[in-house]
């Protein structure tokens, strides 16, 4: 007698960019998992983020020759395969051993933008050695300004290709979740291009507040005004990039002040808790800018349709925060690239079903926005 018939499932492979979270979820310890998902306060901006998303609808053209669907474009002069690139997030060793390095090959497989932190937890000269795209290094206004001399002169050495200053967070958002977890970075985790002294508080637990919050307040130069940035410009050649701007007139101030591209942003409902969502203050940041410089966007982007949505309102590009980090704890290298690809590959989709070949072509009419979200 033979056996009947079973259909065996074949173990799945990830169909969405959430499928990521649940694996990381299941990965990580408890206080590093709150440390990546939380946000500030009542966490009403980092949900904020996501349901903007949902008051888009798009607006598809039909009987347009979608047989090609380029998603490639170019950024501050460099070729990228995607619009889709990585934010800046501090401490990847808190995820994956091998912390950014692998980030970097991941984002390189799939040709996407890494922008890596200040508090990255590899060497900058390790994760340029791994990287195949282009690199941009993010800074905070550090009170010990020679820090940020010394970095953005090993930023160009390395090869990065632009400097982004964080912009909304002259002090950590109150972050609930950390406070109580009394969330510090263990003793193999560091800062490595940072002198230890920095970050020294960092490591020190206490009970009932974060050391990442304690380490800012005393490490980030809260005074830094508009006219300190020629300080920074007198320091750099490469195209400087404001992240954090969420209002027209901060936009037309970063314009003023010769920003070379601004990144929309609240920091992932991390900080300015009730800050407007990211993608809601996209337009008036577009409209103020008005082409004089690229305007990126990050902040709930999940997927190919998010994207579409951001790029139509004006982003030139999107960048995801918390799901390279679910890629990386999922998959390493592996997972980055899975979460970049898949976000890309339903990018192209969503352009075929839009009738939108190409980035140029995901313009304002392929949206309406509505007042309610679905
Ligand atoms: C765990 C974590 C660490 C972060 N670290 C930094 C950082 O070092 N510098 C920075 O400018 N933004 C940092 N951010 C904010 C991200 O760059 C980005 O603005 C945000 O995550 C985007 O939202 P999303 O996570 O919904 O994609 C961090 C965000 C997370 C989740
Ligand atoms: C002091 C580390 C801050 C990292 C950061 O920007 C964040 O957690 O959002």
């Amino acid at each position: 007698m033979t056996a009947p018939e079973r259909h065996v499932r074949p173990p799945q492979a990830p169909a969405r960019v959430e499928d990521y979270r649940r694996t990381a979820r299941r990965r990580l310890d408890r206080p590093v998992w709150d440390f990546i998902d939380g946000g500030a306060e009542s966490e009403r901006t980092v949900g904020a983020n996501r349901r903007a998303f949902g008051r888009v609808t798009l607006r598809p053209r039909v009987l347009v020759d979608v047989s090609r669907c380029d998603t490639g474009t170019e950024l501050l002069g460099a070729r990228l395969d995607t619009p889709i690139g990585v934010a800046p997030t501090a401490y990847h060793r808190l995820v994956h051993p091998d912390g950014e390095v692998a980030t970097a090959r991941g984002a390189g497989a799939a040709g996407a933008l890494f922008v890596v932190s200040i508090y990255a937890s590899r060497t900058l000269e390790d994760i340029a050695a791994a990287a195949a795209g282009p690199l941009w290094i993010q800074l905070y206004w550090l009170r010990r300004r020679e820090l940020l001399a010394e970095l953005v002169g090993r930023a160009a050495a390395a090869g990065c290709r632009a400097v982004v200053l964080t912009v909304d967070a002259p002090r950590l958002g109150r972050r609930h979740r950390d406070a109580r977890n009394g969330f510090a970075l263990g003793p193999g985790i560091r800062a490595a291009n940072l002198d230890a002294a920095v970050t020294a508080a960092a490591h020190l637990p206490a009970a009932g507040r974060s050391a990442l919050a304690a380490h800012a307040a005393e490490a980030v130069d809260p005074s830094v005004t508009w006219s300190d940035l020629a300080w920074l410009r007198a320091r750099s050649d490469l195209p400087l990039v404001l992240k954090g701007v969420l209002t027209a007139e901060d936009a037309a101030a970063a314009v003023r002040h010769g920003a070379d591209a601004i990144i929309v942003s609240n920091h992932g409902g991390r900080q300015l808790d009730r800050a407007s969502a990211s993608l809601d203050a996209l337009a008036e940041v577009v409209d103020a800018v008005a082409g004089a410089c690229p305007v990126l966007l990050d902040g709930g982007v999940r997927g190919g349709t998010d994207t579409f949505a951001a790029l139509a309102l004006g982003a030139s590009a999107v960048l995801l925060g918390r799901p390279v980090l679910w890629g990386l704890a999922a998959d390493g290298a592996a997972g980055v690239a899975g979460v970049l690809d898949l976000a890309t590959e339903e990018l192209a989709h969503t352009m075929a079903l839009a009738g939108r070949p190409d980035l140029a072509s995901i313009d304002r009419s392929a949206v309406t926005l509505r007042a309610e979200a679905r």
